[in-house]
């Protein structure tokens, strides 16, 4: 979906997003497991306040598992539940579940002591475009009710879908906005695909993703194109992956688009496997830095 962030909007969609949060007992907040820190929302605490959240890392299928992991107790740590899912194929949503019970065991046997009938556990799914929040609302339903791709919801009045006997879902997930005004987070959400009709440049794109898969994923980036060594000069790099791929331009030469077009779309097609774009030991460092 493309959505324009102005100030406006964003206003509307966090009146939004707190209107329901009255109507619910926890906040699942859907993040792209590949980037667990560039697909929130900025402001996402602010917003909830002290509603209980469980942090889910969709997507998990696409993201190193090492590094899923590496997140996982780096929320824990942080005394925040964080569960890693594919709501495409359904793995993971049970934990859902028992995780909000556990979480809100104390307000449902506080309800219980007073006498109140136990009752389902009200949720809804906040998260930034794209994160897969209508691919998760139609897993735990079990049938096609919110829509999915790119395409804007349809707006209609508010439905609780029952998840079981335990729990009951706002049929229309929160849309928040990511923090795109800073440039790499950006450019993260851009590789995975997040941000669809981008405005950065495909080029940009290329040789960061082509720099981080250096660093991070060297043998990966080598088998896939067949490269003897890094050459120092990324235009090296990029001239290696085009002559062995035939991205040319009629003259013959090296057509830069063409092989920057070519390294984004294997990335997000997994062609390299499964990548996570950031790791806790990065936020932890430029937080170490911020102080
Ligand atoms: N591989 C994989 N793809 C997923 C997963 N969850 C969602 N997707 C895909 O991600 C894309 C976006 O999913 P949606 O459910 O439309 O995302 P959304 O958050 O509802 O998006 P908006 O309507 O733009 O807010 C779709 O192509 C989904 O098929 C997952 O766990 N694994």
């Amino acid at each position: 979906m493309t959505i324009q962030w102005f100030p406006g909007h964003m206003a509307k969609a966090r009146r939004e997003v707190t209107e329901k949060l009255k109507l619910v007992d926890v906040i699942f907040e859907l993040v792209d497991a590949r980037i667990p820190y560039s697909s929130r929302n900025p402001m996402i605490e602010e917003i909830i306040q002290h509603k209980p959240r469980i942090v889910l890392l969709n997507k998990a299928d696409m993201a190193d598992k090492a590094v899923t992991e590496e997140w996982l107790r780096y929320y824990r740590q942080k005394g925040v539940t964080a569960l890693a899912i594919n709501s495409q194929a359904g793995t993971g949503l049970k934990q859902i579940v028992q995780e909000s019970k556990v979480l809100l065991k104390d307000k449902l046997d506080r309800l219980k002591s007073r006498g109140i009938k136990p009752r389902a556990i009200r949720a809804m799914i906040i998260g930034i475009p794209n994160a897969g929040k209508s691919t998760l609302i139609n897993r735990l339903a079990g049938k096609n009710i919110a829509q999915t791709g790119n395409k804007p919801g349809v707006t209609k009045a508010q439905q609780w879908i029952k998840v079981g006997k335990e729990l009951e879902l706002l049929d229309t997930p929160g849309i928040l906005w990511p923090k795109f005004e800073d440039q790499e987070v950006g450019t993260k959400l851009a590789i995975t695909g997040a941000i669809k009709d981008t405005i950065l440049n495909l080029q940009d794109l290329a040789v960061y993703a082509l720099r981080f898969l250096e660093k991070h994923y060297p043998d990966r980036l080598q088998e896939r194109y067949k490269l003897s060594a890094f050459p120092e000069d990324i235009v090296e790099l990029f001239d290696e992956i085009g002559d062995l791929r035939g991205c040319r331009m009629p003259g013959g030469f090296v057509d830069y688009d063409k092989v920057a077009e070519l390294v984004i779309r294997e990335i997000r097609t997994e062609k390299l496997g499964p990548l996570s774009f950031e790791r806790p030991r990065d936020l932890l460092r430029d937080e170490a830095t911020d102080k």
